[in-house]
């Protein structure tokens, strides 16, 4: 299993990288006693300024052949983070790569977006997309904490 977020957007240094950075290392020191992976990050950037459907086009390559693809979008599903927990068990259990992908300033591709395997979001507001990838990578360890039963969570 791979697990990848496919982003648009170089993340310069700065708080966001840092608390991604420690979120992920976080989640692969938890996730390598559960058969997790680390996470690969895979950066977009359409330097031609195409628009939404460059960066989908760009997006969609750098997908694994096969792998789940979860959409994040303001407008998609909210699980709770066990259910989101499960999810993630689930696909680690089917051996299947899973990308999670975050759209630009103007979003996903609507092309793009009805193609995933799921959409979820983290609320009905709008986030910077940075914010959205510091929210993923938080609950990527948070979920990592679910699935070993640590203490991290609480309901
Ligand atoms: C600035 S937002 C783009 C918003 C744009 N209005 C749209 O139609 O999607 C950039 C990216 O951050 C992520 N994002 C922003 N808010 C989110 C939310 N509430 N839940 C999940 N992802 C979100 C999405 O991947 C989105 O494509």
């Amino acid at each position: 299993m791979k697990i990848v977020i496919a982003a648009v957007g170089r993340l310069r240094k700065g708080p966001e990288s840092a608390l991604i950075a420690d979120y992920l290392d976080r989640f692969a020191k938890t996730g390598r006693g559960l058969g997790l992976p680390p996470v690969q990050i895979l950066e977009i950037e359409d330097k031609r300024g195409g628009g939404m459907a460059a960066e989908a086009e760009l997006l969609a390559r750098a997908l694994p052949d096969g792998a789940a693809v979860v959409a994040l979008d303001e407008r998609g599903q909210q699980p709770t983070s066990p259910e989101f927990a499960a999810r993630l068990a689930s696909y680690r259990d089917q051996a299947r790569d899973l990308c999670f992908v975050i759209g630009g300033a103007d979003g996903i591709d609507a092309a793009l977006r009805e193609r995933a395997d799921w959409q979820i979001s983290f609320s009905r507001m709008v986030w910077p997309h940075m914010l959205a990838r510091v929210m993923l990578a938080e609950q990527l360890y948070r979920a990592s904490t679910i699935l070993a039963g640590g203490p991290y969570h609480r309901e």
